[in-house]
């Protein structure tokens, strides 16, 4: 069995040797995708291109002037766009005049074929796309709601930091079952095949569909009655905890490393902000995007139990240290100051936007 798994072993180590930690100095460590996602924008933006992403109305328009936050009326999803609006409020003070179309709908908008390239703000894309990336509504508030264990979507980053750690000391590595494991809806079919390797397997793999929003019959959770929903806190009982990509990214990566369990990450296309600091085999398994590799990879995690737990050490490690509320914040700031330097104009006020205030500040009135 030894020499069956040196293949593997081999990326392991090779990867951990490439691998340079990242600056600690508050959000350093995820700026090259922030400069990455700004080059196309370098030659500027003019008021016209501007007017052209506004005009696409696949987002909503944000001003910020004299340190005030105003809105067009419309959003797609209002608690997203409140999710948005509390982190821009949060640092409000220290923005110049700027504006920005900021897309809350799952899907990016900028096909990197689509010209000119018109800067708007999305949460995750892929490489065909030129969306600049923003941290998620999610990181505050905003859904989706998951009944009933998240009525209001996950939300709260900084108190589900807290749980999931408080839950991972429940569940240190050797109470853990080594059992892969996986609850959500049918947002991909790509997650198909793990529920089948399921139904087949279920010593090797607890893998169900719940129902989503969009849940109709059976067929959307694949022939089977939708399974009970299971909190994240309660992930953590298992060894190793499955990611996939949903409709673009899904919120539950960053969870899912806080229970100490080690994350099988399938495919490798849909990013968020802070993904690409995360490097596979180093802080997590990678596995292909179809699942061809999936039985051989839980085989060589459950007889590599060491090799395995130091990976999952180590992810944990990285979202704890680098993906703390302050990270987040610290993102969206450098974002929105680096990309109001790119505006070649001085964002005019429009009369019939609203201002937007803090929520805790709404109440007070
Ligand atoms: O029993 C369950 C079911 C779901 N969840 C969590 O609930 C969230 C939503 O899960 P799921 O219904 O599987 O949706 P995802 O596919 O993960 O996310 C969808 O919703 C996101 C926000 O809109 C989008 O960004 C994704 O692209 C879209 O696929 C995730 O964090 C899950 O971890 C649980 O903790 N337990």
């Amino acid at each position: 069995a030894g020499k069956q798994w040196q293949k593997i072993r081999e990326k392991i180590s090779e990867a951990i040797k490439g691998y340079i930690p990242c600056n600690p100095v508050n959000c350093s460590c995820h700026l090259s995708v922030l400069q990455d996602d700004l080059q196309p924008f370098k030659g500027g933006v003019s008021e016209t291109v501007m007017a052209a992403a506004v005009q696409k109305g696949v987002g909503t328009h944000y001003q910020v002037i004299g340190h005030k936050l105003y809105r067009e009326h419309s959003c797609m999803f209002p608690a997203r766009c409140s999710g948005v609006e509390h982190f821009i409020l949060e640092v409000i003070d220290r923005l110049p005049d700027l504006e920005v179309v900021v897309n809350v709908r799952d899907y990016p908008q900028v096909p990197n074929w689509a010209k000119p390239t018109l800067p708007i703000f999305s949460f995750s894309k892929t490489s065909d796309y030129k969306d600049i990336m923003y941290p998620a509504w999610t990181f505050w508030e905003g859904g989706p709601a998951v009944w009933p264990i998240y009525p209001t979507g996950l939300g709260r980053w900084d108190l589900m930091r807290d749980d999931m750690t408080k839950s991972a000391a429940q569940w240190p590595w050797h109470k853990k079952e080594s059992k892969g494991f996986f609850r959500g809806s049918r947002t991909s079919s790509e997650r198909d095949p793990l529920i089948l390797l399921s139904r087949e397997d279920p010593e090797l793999v607890d893998a169900e569909y719940t129902k989503n929003q969009a849940w109709k019959s059976e067929r959307d959770t694949l022939g089977r009655p939708p399974a009970k929903e299971i909190p994240l806190v309660n992930h953590c009982k298992y060894k190793y905890l499955f990611n996939f990509r949903g409709v673009a990214a899904s919120f539950r990566f960053k969870h899912l490393f806080l229970c100490g369990s080690l994350v099988f990450h399938v495919g490798d296309e849909w990013q968020e902000f802070f993904y690409p600091q995360l490097k596979p085999w180093v802080h997590y398994i990678p596995v292909q995007q179809d699942l061809s590799d999936v039985r051989e990879l839980l085989q060589f995690v459950r007889e590599n139990d060491a090799v395995a737990q130091e990976i999952a050490a180590r992810g944990k490690e990285f979202i704890l240290e680098h993906l703390r509320m302050e990270d987040v914040s610290c993102y969206w700031e450098r974002l929105l100051r680096e990309f109001s330097q790119l505006l070649t104009y001085k964002p005019k006020r429009k009369s019939n936007y609203n201002e937007i205030v803090l929520k805790s500040s709404r109440t007070e009135l």
